[in-house]
């Protein structure tokens, strides 16, 4: 794998099954995230692009094909591994947020932390952690919200928490899977904002899915994805025309 590319999908299959019949969802995907890019995948509701997005985090598993990140297979490397790939290398943020309503934006954030580290270790890290997870917050403007649980907060206030908690284990790669599509324009907009700056300023590899041509036409690099086949791969203002 060229150094350049972070994360490579090869050949993914994915059927799900109905009555015993299989519905074929993925149907032979490949495809590359270059490092330092904002990637897009595009494709309609229903083409497959969340599934692949499951795979690609190690969230499922294929049916066929494979997985590599950093040079490294991760689709079926032990659970170990894909615990430390999940929790340290790769952020992720999804539509909805997938925030824990009991907790506060801050106890959200730190949610990583105490996953990833033994309770020990978390114990020891304490104050550490919490520096981390207030910076973060900070980093996405939201600091004064951090004892706000999420049904005291916006939509797009949400998506900063969500992203801050993405950001807590430093990953080198972030998955975000319509990361702007519960949001009305103008928010959106700004999420979009934020996360070109974390490219641009922090680094920050970014896999984006979408189904909006707009957004996808912002990305470095798009992929287009139809019937659960990447139908060609391109720069996006082409693939937006
Ligand atoms: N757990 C499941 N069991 C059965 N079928 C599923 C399951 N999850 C997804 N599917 C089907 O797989 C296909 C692809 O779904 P997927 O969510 O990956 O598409 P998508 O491109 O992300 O769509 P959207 O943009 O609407 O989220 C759809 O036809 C969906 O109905």
């Amino acid at each position: 794998m060229s150094d350049s590319i972070v994360l490579r999908a090869c050949g993914l299959k994915k059927s799900y099954h109905k009555d015993r019949i299989a519905v074929p969802v993925l149907r032979g995907v490949d495809l590359e995230v270059e490092q330092g890019l904002v990637t897009a995948l595009v494709g309609r509701s229903g083409s497959g692009k969340s599934t692949l997005m499951h795979l690609l985090a190690t969230l499922d598993r294929p049916d066929e094909g494979e997985v590599w990140f950093q040079g490294s297979r991760v689709d079926n490397a032990s659970r170990a591994k894909r615990d430390q790939f999940r929790n340290h290398d790769i952020g992720v943020i999804f539509q909805f947020y997938h925030l824990l309503p009991e907790l506060s934006a801050i106890e959200n954030v730190l949610a990583p932390a105490m996953i990833g580290q033994s309770f020990f270790r978390y114990l020891k890290n304490r104050s550490e952690n919490r520096k981390r997870a207030e910076a973060m917050l900070d980093r996405v403007g939201l600091l004064h919200r951090a004892t706000h649980r999420p049904n005291e907060m916006s939509g797009g206030e949400m998506q900063r928490v969500a992203i801050a908690r993405a950001l807590m284990t430093d990953p080198k790669l972030l998955l975000a899977d319509e990361p702007t599509g519960n949001l009305d324009t103008e928010t959106g907009h700004d999420i979009l904002m934020l996360l070109d700056e974390l490219n641009r300023t922090d680094d920050l590899t970014i896999l984006m899915i979408t189904h909006d041509d707009e957004i996808a036409a912002g990305a470095d690099v798009c992929w287009r994805m139809k019937d659960g086949l990447i139908e060609d791969n391109r720069a996006p203002q082409a693939a937006a025309a």
